[in-house]
């Protein structure tokens, strides 16, 4: 559907192969992440608890300051308990190679995935760079130390 709102930020991207991959699409309006399909000379089954890097058939150039996330869709993981096993996955701006997805079988049945169906989605986000400095002493504050379920439980 509609890209072309205002503020949307340009990433240019690479067709790979055959150069009949379709480029990630919004599937809404007010949709977040643009669907990834799978390029996938033969259909791919994935066993239960079985991984595979699947293939995207694009590139892209992401602007300096932002990445790109790789995230499952929620509809596979309900249904097949089919995920991305690294999410989210981070597409670097400097990456010019393949973006692949990659997917895990979580369920209890395998799944099929086919040529050019949609099984993730890409979330474009700005990034933060920090200045890592060495430091002596850190600041005090009331947690200090305190983690991983210091606060409670409820
Ligand atoms: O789901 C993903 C995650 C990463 N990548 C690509 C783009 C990213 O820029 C590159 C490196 O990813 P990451 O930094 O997560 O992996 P790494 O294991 O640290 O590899 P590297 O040493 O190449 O950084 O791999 C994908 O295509 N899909
Ligand atoms: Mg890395």
């Amino acid at each position: 559907m509609t890209e072309e709102r205002a503020g949307a930020v340009t990433v240019r991207v690479l067709r790979l192969g055959n150069g009949d991959a379709p480029l990630p699409a919004y599937a809404s309006d007010g949709a977040a992440g643009a669907d990834l399909r799978a390029a996938l000379p033969a259909p791919l089954t994935l066993r239960p608890g079985e991984r595979s890097l699947v293939p995207t058939g694009l590139a892209f150039e992401i602007p300096d300051g932002y990445e790109m996330q790789i995230r499952p869709r929620s509809g596979l993981a309900a249904r097949h308990g089919m995920t991305v096993l690294n999410t989210p996955g981070t597409v670097d701006s400097d990456y010019r190679g393949e973006v692949k997805v990659l997917l895990v079988n979580l369920g209890a049945e395998a799944v099929t995935i086919g040529d050019g169906d949609r099984i993730a989605q890409a979330v474009v986000a700005p990034v933060v760079r920090a200045r890592f400095l060495p430091a002596v002493e850190l600041s005090d504050t009331t947690r200090g130390g305190g983690g991983f379920g210091s606060t409670g439980r409820r």
